[in-house]
């Protein structure tokens, strides 16, 4: 082949080689991205992924037929990403004590006065996902990127999405605590339909990542059965339908926290892809 373009080799995660332009040239960059990815079994590994991405050397060498050289590079990801699943001071007493309540089953005491894992899990969360699945055949322009998961990309805290996930293995199951900030307004003093579809999304399909491989929404079915007060905290409750080959069917509700109304219901279907799915396209 006769450009190679550049290959950044980190020990733990192996060589990614960054091919440019022809279609074969992007086969070779998914599947080096596939290895890079392999491994990847639902978003609970992202930060680990996250952490390992930061210990790419900042030294990329970039070859070409005739010439070799170095280059330096400062990489997109912080030293230390921020986990947005984290309390901060825009939760109101609700959402900090279901989190409290949840948190609280993610660690259990044995008898002889160990900690064990509980039947809960929480779900760390990161404003920047998989840039390197996701910058696809622009995969150039990683390093300038700045591309943000949308749910985390406001700065002021509290204004938009804030919300934790906890995930039950056992149970299948999957809960979501959401407040909703003003930024997400839709008919007056209420949440934006879209929003609450946004948070149904990513909730069911965190959900259906944490079972199989990466997932991507085929179908998405959403019933408003009330509309959610600007401002306030809800439950968004997922479970696993059945699993089918590469479709894994959810279905979830949106609810107030007490469980008493019923705000949103939805159907979801998610199709597991490669990681070429995305980098492959046109
Ligand atoms: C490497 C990635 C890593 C990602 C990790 C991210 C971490 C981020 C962290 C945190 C995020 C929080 C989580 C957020 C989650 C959000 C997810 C989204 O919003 S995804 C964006 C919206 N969705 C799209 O843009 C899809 C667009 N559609 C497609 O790409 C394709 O259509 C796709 C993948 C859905 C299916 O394409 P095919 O080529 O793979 O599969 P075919 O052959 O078409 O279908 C396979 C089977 O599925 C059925 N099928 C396909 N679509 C269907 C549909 N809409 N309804 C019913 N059945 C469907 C077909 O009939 C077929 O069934 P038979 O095998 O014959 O039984």
């Amino acid at each position: 082949m006769k450009v190679t373009g550049k290959t950044i080799t980190a020990g733990c995660i192996g060589r990614i080689v960054i091919f440019r332009d022809s279609k074969d040239q992007r086969v070779q960059m998914a599947r080096s991205i596939g290895r890079l990815l392999k491994g990847f079994h639902g978003l609970s590994t992202l930060p680990e992924l996250g952490v390992q991405l930061n210990h790419l050397p900042t030294c990329v060498s970039l070859r070409t037929a005739s010439v070799r050289t170095k280059v330096a590079l400062s990489l997109p990801f912080p030293p230390k990403p921020r986990d947005f699943s984290l309390p901060n001071s825009s939760w109101g007493p609700e959402m900090l004590g279901l989190y409290e309540h949840y948190n609280s089953l993610c660690e259990v005491e044995t008898e002889g006065g160990e900690k064990r894992e509980g039947p809960w899990q929480r779900l760390p969360s990161y404003n920047r996902s998989l840039k390197y699945a996701t910058g696809g055949v622009y995969l150039s322009k990683i390093i300038q990127s700045k591309a943000r998961l949308f749910t985390r990309n406001m700065r002021d805290p509290g204004a938009a999405f804030e919300y934790v996930l906890f995930v039950n293995e056992g149970e299948q199951r999957c809960v979501c605590i959401f407040q909703a900030g003003h930024l997400l307004e839709g008919p007056p003093g209420h949440v934006h339909g879209g929003a609450i579809a946004t948070m149904i999304d990513t909730v069911t399909g965190t959900h259906a990542s944490q079972l199989s491989e990466p997932v991507m929404t085929a179908n998405l079915n959403i019933n408003y059965r009330s509309p959610i007060p600007l401002g306030s905290t809800v439950l968004i409750e997922s479970c696993v339908d059945k699993k089918e080959g590469r479709k894994t069917f959810i279905s979830c509700k949106v609810t107030s926290t007490d469980g008493s109304k019923l705000h949103t219901d939805a159907t979801a279907l998610f199709l597991s892809i490669g990681v070429s799915h995305l980098l492959l396209r046109e």
